[in-house]
């Protein structure tokens, strides 16, 4: 919890952090104090929201939080890498960054998962693994940490989301050949659904989603996000970023999403799903 403050405090300066603290002790509301950092602190909305959370859960311990990626400026600056920030929405919050990786990671990544990857799978309504013609990716899921490579992507990944290494779950690493794509779906768990319910463990909701591309597409294989008309192109070494849920913590259904046909050429990401609580 410290170093994700220290982040938000550095984002948004300690005059302006002291300010919330003051404005939440005095019961101000949530809304009106928004209102005045966007207006007067010229903070975009996501990070005024991120703001506030964590200082009310320094205080109350409560876990209302999810991931944000800081786009005020146009580059953030993490201890190994300078990302850039290419895109941002507002709701659900996306944001579409450059320069996460490395070409070298890249490719280091696709020659050490290639070889242990099966088909991929969706849950089932009555739990379990399922092949689904609505993702017709292979893939594998890899421990946190599995390699230093790994763990170096990691502590990038988790200062860009200003989300904790332990709340990630381990890299998944995608191929999709031509033709193969994942329809849009929802990353965060349905309670009502009794085979996802299980899902939440002890680590509760995926809250947060970050995809990295690790090559070059010759044609499709975009990230589309229907509700928003948008579509993200993979470039290797970028990635995007985006919320599963709203700053209130229900589940979002504007963060609807895929993985668009590949129509020439392969595609390969790594996706990180972020959790609410350690996993
Ligand atoms: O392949 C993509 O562009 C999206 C992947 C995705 O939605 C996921 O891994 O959850
Ligand atoms: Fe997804």
């Amino acid at each position: 919890m410290g170093a994700m403050t220290d982040n938000l405090v550095q984002a948004i300066s300690p005059q302006w952090h002291a300010w919330i603290k003051d404005g939440l002790s005095r019961g101000c509301s949530v809304d009106s104090m928004i209102q005045v950092l966007v207006r007067d602190g010229r903070f975009s909305r996501a990070v005024a929201i991120a703001a506030i959370n964590a200082t009310k859960s320094d205080q109350s311990e409560s876990n209302a939080l999810r991931p944000f990626v800081d786009t005020s400026k146009n580059y953030i600056s993490t201890p190994d890498r300078k990302i850039q920030v290419i895109l941002s929405v507002e709701a659900p919050n996306v944001a579409v960054l450059g320069n996460v990786l490395s070409d070298e990671e890249c490719d280091a990544l696709i020659a050490y998962g290639e070889a242990g990857m099966s088909r991929s799978h969706t849950v089932a309504a009555t739990g379990g693994g399922q092949i689904d013609p609505g993702r017709t990716s292979y893939g594998v899921m890899m421990q946190r940490g599995e390699l230093d490579l790994i763990t170096k992507i990691e502590a990038r990944l988790a200062h860009i989301a200003n989300w904790p290494v332990e709340r990630g779950e381990g890299l998944q690493l995608l191929r999709y050949g031509v033709g193969a794509e994942y329809k849009p779906h929802f990353d965060w768990f349905n309670a009502d659904i009794p085979g996802q319910a299980q899902l939440f463990g002890t680590a509760g909701q995926r809250v947060g989603t970050i995809v990295m591309y690790l090559n070059d597409v010759e044609a499709g294989g975009g990230t589309l996000f229907p509700e928003l008309g948008l579509e993200v192109a993979p470039r290797k070494g970028g990635a995007v970023f985006f919320t599963n849920i709203t700053p209130e913590g229900t589940p979002c259904r504007l963060s609807l999403h895929g993985g668009s046909p590949v129509i020439s050429g392969v595609k390969y990401v790594a996706t990180k799903w972020l959790r609410e609580k350690v996993f």
